[in-house]
């Protein structure tokens, strides 16, 4: 469905080598190379050292930012290699290991909430480059041990396949930009960006980030934190449901519909349970689950597992209304009682007047 191209401007880039539609699995791949979440870049040789030259080979394909490297990083590897290597090999291994390290910074992926699954490289994935509205969603799924992407919105032949290398919720242009310079090295000039519509974007992400502070705060039931927010803070319940409604709004016009769209869409259906709203919450679990299977497939047992997913939620759902259901037949049931009860003390009452 893709082909590895060399772009103007940000290197290799994956591009689609026909129309993929909404919701198509576009990858599952395997890592070639996993590290444990606490590597740094001190201990990193340690598992650099150990690559098998065909290993060394694949990672010398991807991209290498020098710019992520820390500055003192080539004086260690230098003062470690003194030891195996002098003259003109040392300058070779040092500039190789270097080159290594900073391959494996600017393409590593996290797998697994809190990168409980490691770090991962990946032969496709890591080739693809970064937009801050990314038309395919990427994760690792750990049913079938593999990263998978997904197209998020229809994507036609020719056109770049784009992640997000962000995943820390929304952010405003400043922020992102000084993420991905720091961590990727690069200014990012996407739509959202640089297009004629950033304006837009901007205030709409604005907006997101607004809303995600105000209900933090209104979820810490804190009267001090509200009183002295920065920010407006949602009165009630049902104003929080308005907000989370609106954000749904919003993430759908920045084409935002991935994972930000699943969780906006469980709180919205959370507040809604919260209202009384039984019906309301359900059509938002059942939006969410679309959402996460265009996102994820439908392999997502693992998330069961933890009690999350749509999946999940939906049956969460369907047992309190079952719940609710038994418990309305059992209230009918007393009323009707009692009010057989009394039509039969009224009736006796009656007779006793007649007589
Ligand atoms: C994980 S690699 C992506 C693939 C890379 N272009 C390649 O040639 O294999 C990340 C690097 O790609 C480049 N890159 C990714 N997205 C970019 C963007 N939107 N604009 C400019 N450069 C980008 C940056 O150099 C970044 O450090």
């Amino acid at each position: 469905m893709f082909e590895l191209i060399i772009t103007a401007d940000k290197g290799y880039g994956l591009f689609a080598t026909q129309d993929i539609k909404r919701g198509t699995r576009i990858i599952a791949e395997e890592p070639m190379l996993v590290l444990p979440s606490d590597v740094n870049t001190s201990s990193l040789y340690t598992y650099l050292d150990k690559l098998t030259p065909d290993q060394h080979a694949q990672l010398s394909d991807l991209a290498s930012t020098k710019h992520v490297a820390p500055p003192t990083l080539k004086q260690s590897i230098r003062q470690r290699l003194q030891a195996k290597y002098s003259g003109a090999a040392l300058d070779a291994a040092v500039e190789d290991s270097l080159k290594m390290h900073c391959t494996f910074l600017t393409n590593t992926v996290y797998m697994g909430p809190d990168v409980c699954f490691g770090m991962g490289i990946f032969l496709n994935y890591s080739h693809m480059n970064h937009s801050c509205r990314r038309n395919v969603h990427n994760s690792y799924n750990p049913t079938i041990g593999k990263e998978t992407v997904h197209a998020i919105r229809d994507i036609k032949a020719g056109d770049e396949l784009l992640t997000s290398y962000i995943h820390t919720g929304l952010l405003i242009k400043e922020d992102r930009q000084k993420m991905l310079a720091e961590h990727w090295g690069f200014d990012c000039r996407c739509e959202v960006c640089d297009g004629p519509d950033a304006a837009e974007c901007e205030q709409r992400r604005e907006r997101l980030q607004r809303i995600g502070e105000g209900l933090a705060v209104y979820e810490r039931h804190d009267r001090i934190l509200t009183n002295f927010a920065p920010h407006p803070v949602p009165k009630d319940d049902a104003q929080a449901l308005a907000w989370l409604e609106e954000s749904v709004g919003l993430l759908k016009e920045e084409g935002l519909a991935e994972h930000n769209l699943v969780h906006a869409y469980r709180q919205c259906s959370e507040y809604a349970l919260k209202l009384g709203q039984a019906a309301k919450a359900m059509a938002y679990a059942r939006k969410e689950l679309e959402v996460e299977r265009v996102c994820l497939g439908d392999e997502t047992d693992h998330m069961e597992e933890g009690m999350e997913g749509a999946k999940f939620w939906i049956r969460h759902l369907e047992k309190m209304s079952e719940q609710e259901a038994v418990k309305d037949r059992m209230n009918q049931k007393r009323e009707a009682k009692e009010q057989k009860k009394n039509d039969k003390k009224a009736a006796k009452k009656a007779a006793k007047g007649k007589k």
